[in-house]
């Protein structure tokens, strides 16, 4: 048996990564892990070094959107080495490489779930990085909690459709940050508008401006909303995500 990961192997590793940014989620299925995608070929593109974490250990969903579902890792000198994608050579790492057969389930408690988020945290090979984007498991509870505590991210970016996005969810998502000792960074309403490819039309099917008033009254520096589009949808599936030509963080700060 391998020895259990330590602080100080976490803390070495985590030194070498600029900037490190959990996207969390009030629920699943909103687009968390589309989001973490989006803004990792958003650095891409700038020319960053960009690694994506996988802890969304139950509904793996990183590797599909970038066409890996199938890949498996190795193991080299340095650790266990991510996977990179296709076009930008960001370097992924997911529960979804360990697994023996693409749809084995992960059936996992709690505490192997913390422990296996150490073990990606000490021994993978991200070598240096501006930004490691973590994708974290759905919700404002324990698990996030635990990853987060682990990864210690500089910041939060929180994603919420219309329906989802309220008061309460964001204050959540603001004491989760605050008990790791960070802050929320920016707010992504997903889903928030559908532009008709008749006459150019935006329906705001689930109202408008909700996401933005409330990024202005809990001082969230940066605020984006994205509309319902096909061609994500299409790109998402087919594993092309890095080929979607639109950048919703543009004007981000962080
Ligand atoms: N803006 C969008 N337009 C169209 N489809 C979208 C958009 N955002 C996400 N989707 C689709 O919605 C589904 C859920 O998205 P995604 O997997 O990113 O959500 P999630 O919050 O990470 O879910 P989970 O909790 O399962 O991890 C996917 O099929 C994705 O392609
Ligand atoms: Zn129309």
């Amino acid at each position: 048996m391998q020895k259990r990961v330590t602080d100080e192997e976490i803390k070495e590793r985590l030194g070498k990564i600029k900037s490190r940014i959990a996207v969390m989620s009030g629920k699943g299925g909103v687009g968390k892990s589309t989001v973490t995608a989006l803004l990792a070929v958003h650095y891409a593109r700038q020319g960053k070094k960009v690694g994506i974490l996988d802890a969304d250990f139950l509904g793996p969903s990183i590797p599909i959107l970038f066409g890996l579902r199938n890949a498996r890792i190795a193991v080299s000198a340095e650790g266990l080495e991510p996977v990179l994608t296709q076009k930008y050579g960001i370097k992924v790492m997911s529960m979804q490489f360990l697994l023996p057969k693409e749809n084995t389930p992960v059936i996992w408690r709690g505490p192997l779930i913390a422990g296996m988020i150490r073990e990606f945290l000490g021994r993978v090979a991200w070598g240096e990085l501006d930004h490691l984007l973590i994708d974290l498991p759905p919700g404002t509870g324990d698990a996030p909690l635990t990853v987060m505590q682990d990864a210690k991210p500089t910041g939060v970016v929180v994603v919420s459709t219309p329906q989802e996005l309220t008061a309460v969810i964001v204050e959540k998502a603001i004491n989760m940050a605050e008990e790791t000792n960070t802050s929320v960074l920016g707010l992504v309403e997903n889903m928030s508008y559908f532009v008709c490819p008749n006459c150019g039309h935006k329906s705001y099917i689930f109202g408008e401006g909700k996401g933005e008033s409330l990024a202005k009254k809990y001082n969230i520096g940066f605020f984006t909303s994205i509309p319902i589009e096909e061609e994500l949808i299409k790109l998402a599936d087919s594993g092309r995500i890095e080929e979607y030509e639109k950048d919703w963080f543009e004007s981000a700060p962080f």
